[in-house]
């Protein structure tokens, strides 16, 4: 089985791909839900005790562990520490499940990867990527976003020009859906016959 790592700084439209993938056939494990699940759905012990302002009925209230975030940004690395485990226990369980399904190819999405250096657990990395300038416009067209929490969190990522030099496939999401469509189908071809990799192509 082939396991392809997707990533891109936030707003570069990582969701957006993995649906594409996953319309291609491909199983798809997204880190960031994993995260809102283990939120909604887990007691966490070492959550209630590093972030009690943000515990509403023993479960993580995500909207205020954010602001609590915004405002005070040094506690994201702990954060960051108590989950991190947690999303990587539910991926290899999805690894072993795709596996033992005969899966050929299976989708991780990890907005971090390369930050927690998970090209490692991976066979290929696809980054997408477009024009700053629509990153932002596109992120700050969410609810709830603020510029402060745009900073606080491209701060804790690696710049998308560095992200783009690591990647093994690029996909462009500034040109529509129709193009990052195409380009998502080319890929797949070009792994289901054994390339792997883009780079110095
Ligand atoms: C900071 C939190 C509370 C903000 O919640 P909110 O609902 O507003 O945002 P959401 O989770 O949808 O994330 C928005 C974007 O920021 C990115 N992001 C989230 N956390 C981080 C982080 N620690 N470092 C860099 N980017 C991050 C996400 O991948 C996504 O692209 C939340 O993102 C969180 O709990 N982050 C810590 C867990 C983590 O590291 N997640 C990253 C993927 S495992
Ligand atoms: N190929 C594309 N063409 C046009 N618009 C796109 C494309 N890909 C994504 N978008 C748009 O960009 C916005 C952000 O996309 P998406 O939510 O997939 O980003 P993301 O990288 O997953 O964000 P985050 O890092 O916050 O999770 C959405 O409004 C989406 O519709």
């Amino acid at each position: 089985m082939i396991v392809i790592g997707l990533t891109g700084s936030i707003g570069m439209g990582k969701s957006t791909t993995a649906k594409m993938f996953a319309e291609e056939g491909v199983a798809v494990n997204d880190a960031d839900a994993v995260v809102h699940d283990i939120y909604r759905n887990e007691d966490v012990a070492a959550l209630r005790d590093a972030f009690p302002g943000s515990i509403r009925s023993g479960i993580v209230d995500r909207q205020q562990l954010s602001r609590e975030l915004t405002a005070a940004p040094e506690k994201l690395r702990l954060l960051e520490s108590i989950i991190h485990p947690l999303v990587r226990q539910r991926e290899k369980e999805f690894l072993a499940r795709q596996r033992q399904a005969g899966a050929d190819l299976a989708l991780l999405d990890i907005p971090l990867l390369f930050e927690v250096k998970a090209e490692d657990r991976v066979d290929t990395v696809v980054v997408v990527t477009c024009d700053p300038q629509i990153q932002r416009e596109r992120v700050l067209a969410r609810p709830g976003m603020t510029a402060e929490k745009l900073d606080m969190i491209l701060s804790r990522q690696m710049p998308d020009a560095e992200k783009r030099k690591r990647a093994d496939f690029l996909i462009h999401t500034g040109a529509g859906m129709n193009a990052a469509r195409q380009r998502v189908k080319q890929i797949i071809a070009a792994l289901k016959a054994g390339r792997m990799t883009e780079k110095h192509a």
